[in-house]
């Protein structure tokens, strides 16, 4: 948790939940959307009466009373129209911001910050990850770089582009046959023609004069707010005119080594020119400025930028080149200089400076380490369970509408859609939000960053703010009520050591510095109470080694140890230090890979000569062992709540065969195996699975079995080898196991084979939620039955849930090939959208139901929340 962002993780890779997915973006983003929205509402639309025939004129003047009575169903059906266009144009803008969401997951950046980002376009593209800070972490998240991003905002402004003529004439219908009085509501914007025809351009729109687009500039008029359509040559005029004002002020990115002496502070007044040419070098920038005679300091000028940043000697100088710039024009544009925004650590250090102040109007503020860390910690504990209540009724809703949008010609709307109708849109129950035992100090794993605070002081604690904004500046974690005291006193004590080391600090902006990230996992005793202390302890330094010698290394490693030590004795009272472990990592992002090289230090005191890499925890009273770099759940009474929900509603018997997905050290499965007949866990992280057997063999658990590797890659094998098969029916007759008669525990074959009548799932995914081959497993397997999501992002928990739960037509014919299908736009898409499409490949298959949902409370003080899902069919 080096980062503020990373602050509130699962795993020091996939991390927590991005702050509300379902935040929704800039409202400009989606005015074009309207449109389809309004044709697409004429298929779905709860109002038949505002879609029937207008009755003849003589009679509703003949009925008087009725047609009062009927003017007011015409207005309750045009207004629930108009809901339901309001209800799609949301969805539109959910889609586009869950791209723009999922973009951010791979980003080192915290989701509330990402949101904010997305509230402007300008913010849009400074939340484009860069490239170097985000290390894909799945092959999933490789699928939202930031080019989705930019085609995101690309589709968004051309949407009018994209109108179907049969839609535009499908909507025309729909207007037309509405009673003319209510027409107005909703129909208004074709007879103003405020987009230009897209057939019309290519020479094929078959509608002449009555099309509803422009064809042409001439016919084209502005839109009600004033805008003309982006496509426009006069919207591109007028873009021309307002990109560059010269009072905007640009944020320089951060630069690379090479670049610098443009930061330094001989780099004298810094200003950006725009537009330059884009395929320009910084040398040819450089020769351009003195070929034209402008004297300068320094310069940063990025290939396939139009921003270049220039530092001028003094005001005489900025003046001189402004002159000589007005007469320079790049592709017929002015070049301009604009002031740039000092960014945090250029700013004068003193205790009155406001980190953000210079990023006003850029993207979010971050004030203290506390708004950073726990936005939520200002609200009392009910206010922030019934928010996070809210907020989650509303992901549960969009469930219901995606899927209905999902639904193919001729697909027989199922029950559960049905009722979400009279249940307030929701797809089922939703029994709320579990309250966590433990409100604050609950985190058992705190990664603090190492850097330097806003004064240069070296600090061990959290970055108050996105590396992306410009705020690298780290704050001690003396407030925060999500870390525990002990967590905060080994960042104190640490961080006493790094100010008296000689190896330097890591620097973000240079990518340079040797103590990097200080990591602190705690575990309980015995039992999982509230009350039981914590008695083990692993630190995790995690350094950085480039251009330092093997003996200093191991001279710093020493005195570490031994201050650590000594620090963790001398405490009052005493902090418990088990292990003591070194990562080193030479990448830029502080998420370094699984295989990242580990040392194991020995702890002045401790265990002699054979230290140990790993803690131990409790849950349901069974003993886990935890290695440095295997997800730990990090509110551990939590979680406890969240696995024995997770076991109440997979229904388990004796006769279940559970297949623990995505079972970290073994966690769910080892704390419902006495309630089955065997577990089986999936788990890619090596160390994980080697933790979950130990933890087997801690806990004289004999009914696991744990599998390490990737779940897409032996999902299907593996239910295939524990169920029933296709051949149990022959193998019945011929007087086998498979009988009616519930099979034993481990059971076998003539194979040897345990198989198992009742196979059950639950599946508890990182981040990226399920990859789209265990979903197809999963939803084809009809002899699983009940499937029990766990997630921590709302997100990619939708996108899967529709997967599972949209009826198909078995009639349909199956789209065959790669990619998301949709003709090769699956790269524009956000998850949902990818979802729906991967449906049209999908084989006919019985869906899944949402049965019921609940939360659990795992981040008090922070926006996050694990959700619970019981899928059935
Ligand atoms: C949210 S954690 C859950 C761990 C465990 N269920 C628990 O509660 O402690 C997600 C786990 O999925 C693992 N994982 C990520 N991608 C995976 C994949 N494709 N196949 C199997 N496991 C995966 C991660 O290593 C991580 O341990």
């Amino acid at each position: 948790m080096g980062a503020v962002e990373e602050s509130e993780p699962r795993t020091e890779m996939e991390e927590e939940p991005p702050v509300k997915q379902y935040e929704i973006g800039h409202e400009e983003d989606v005015k074009p959307a309207v449109k389809e929205v309004k044709t697409e509402i004429a298929e779905e639309s709860d109002a038949p009466a505002a879609m029937e025939e207008e009755p003849p004129p003589e009679q509703l003047n003949s009925r008087e009373e009725g047609h009062g009575k009927r003017k007011r169903e015409e207005t309750e059906a045009a207004v629930k129209l108009e809901t339901q266009i309001e209800i799609k144009v949301e969805t539109q803008i959910e889609i586009k911001v869950e791209a723009l969401s999922e973009a951010a997951m791979v980003d080192e950046q915290p989701a509330k910050q990402l949101n904010d980002n997305l509230k402007g376009n300008e913010e849009m593209k400074a939340a484009k990850p860069e490239p170097a800070e985000s290390e894909p972490l799945s092959r999933i998240e490789e699928e939202a770089p930031a080019k989705r991003i930019k085609q995101e905002e690309e589709e968004i402004s051309c949407a009018p582009e994209e109108t179907n003529p049969e839609q535009e004439e499908e909507g025309k219908n729909l207007i037309k046959a509405l009673p003319s009085d209510l027409s107005g509501v909703i129909s208004s914007a074709p007879r103003t023609k405020t987009s230009l025809c897209s057939y019309f351009r290519k020479g094929n729109c078959r509608h002449g004069d009555q099309c509803r687009y422009a064809h042409g500039e001439a016919e084209l008029k502005p839109r009600p707010d004033g805008t003309w359509d982006p496509t426009s040559d006069t919207a591109k005029a007028l873009a021309r005119d307002v990109e560059a004002p010269d009072e905007v002020k640009v944020v320089a990115p951060i630069s690379t080594a090479e670049e610098s002496e443009y930061d330094s502070t001989e780099a004298g007044i810094k200003k950006c020119l725009q537009p330059v040419h884009r395929r320009w070098s910084a040398d040819q920038l450089k020769k351009f400025l003195t070929e034209s005679s402008i004297e300068f300091l320094t310069c940063k000028k990025r290939k396939g930028e139009t921003s270049a940043f220039v530092g001028f000697k003094d005001e005489d100088q900025v003046e001189k080149a402004k002159k000589i710039l007005e007469e320079k024009t790049v592709s017929g544009h002015k070049i301009l200089v604009k002031d740039v925004l000092p960014r945090a650590w250029e700013k004068k250090a003193n205790d009155d400076v406001d980190i953000n102040e210079g990023l006003e109007g850029v993207t979010t503020r971050v004030k203290t380490v506390c708004d950073a860390v726990t936005p939520l910690g200002h609200l009392s504990y009910e206010d922030q369970l019934s928010r996070k209540r809210g907020e989650i009724e509303q992901v549960l809703k969009r469930l219901a509408r995606n899927t209905r949008k999902g639904l193919g010609a001729g697909v027989l709307m199922p029950d559960w859609l049905m009722s979400a109708r009279d249940n307030g849109g929701l797809p089922c129950a939703f029994e709320g939000v579990l309250a966590s035992p433990l409100v604050d100090g609950y985190r058992n794993k705190c990664e603090f960053s190492i850097g330097c605070a806003v004064d240069g002081t070296r600090t061990v604690g959290f970055q108050l703010g996105s590396f992306r904004e410009g705020i690298i500046a780290v704050a001690e974690p003396i407030d925060c009520k999500n870390v525990s005291s002990i967590a905060r006193s080994f960042a104190a004590i640490f961080q006493k050591f790094v100010q008296a080391s000689e190896l330097p600090v890591w620097n973000k902006t240079n990518n340079r510095g040797f103590w990097r990230m200080l990591t602190v996992r705690e575990g309980r005793g015995e039992t999982s109470e509230v009350s039981s202390p914590i008695v083990e302890v692993m630190l995790v330094v995690q350094v950085c080694p480039t251009g330092v010698d093997k003996e200093t290394t191991s001279v710093e490693y020493k005195k570490m140890a031994v201050h650590v030590s000594e620090a963790a004795a001398a405490a009052d009272p005493p902090l418990p230090i088990t292990a003591l472990v070194v990562q080193e990592h030479t990448g830029v992002s502080n998420a370094a890979p699984a295989n990242a090289p580990l040392h194991t230090l020995p702890v002045p005191g401790n265990f002699g000569d054979s230290p140990v890499d790993y803690i131990h925890d409790h849950i349901a009273k069974l003993k886990f062992r935890i290695s440095p770099t295997a997800f730990f759940q990090v509110n551990t009474l939590a979680a406890e709540r969240l696995y024995s929900l997770a076991g109440d509603w997979a229904e388990l018997s004796r006769d279940t065969l559970l297949f623990d997905v995505c079972c970290g050290t073994g966690t769910i499965g080892l704390t419902l195996a006495h309630r089955v007949g065997m577990v089986v866990g999936i788990e890619m992280n090596e160390s994980a699975v080697a933790d979950a057997k130990k933890n087997a063999e801690l806990n004289n658990i004999t009914n696991c079995r744990f599998v390490a590797s990737k779940a897409e890659d032996v999902m299907e094998s593996l239910l295939e080898e524990y169920s029933m098969a296709e051949d149990g029916e022959e193998e019945e007759e011929e007087g086998s196991l498979a009988s009616e008669t519930k099979p034993e525990p481990g059971t076998s074959d003539k194979n040897d084979r345990p198989r198992f009548k009742n196979i059950v799932s639950i599946v508890d995914p990182p981040r990226v939620g399920l990859h789209p081959t265990v979903i197809k497993t999963l939803r084809l397997h009809t002899e699983l039955r009940r499937l029990v999501y766990i997630s921590c992002n709302p997100q990619s928990l939708l996108a899967n849930a529709v997967e599972l739960c949209t009826p198909l037509n078995p009639e349909r014919e199956t789209e065959k090939g790669k990619g998301g299908g949709g003709g090769g736009h699956w790269k524009n898409m956000g998850s949902m959208g990818l979802a729906r499409n991967r449906l049209k490949k999908m084989p006919p298959s019985t869906p899944f139901n949402p049965k019921r949902a609940m939360a659990v409370d795992l981040f008090p003080h922070t926006s996050h929340c694990e959700m619970v899902m019981l899928f059935e069919r």
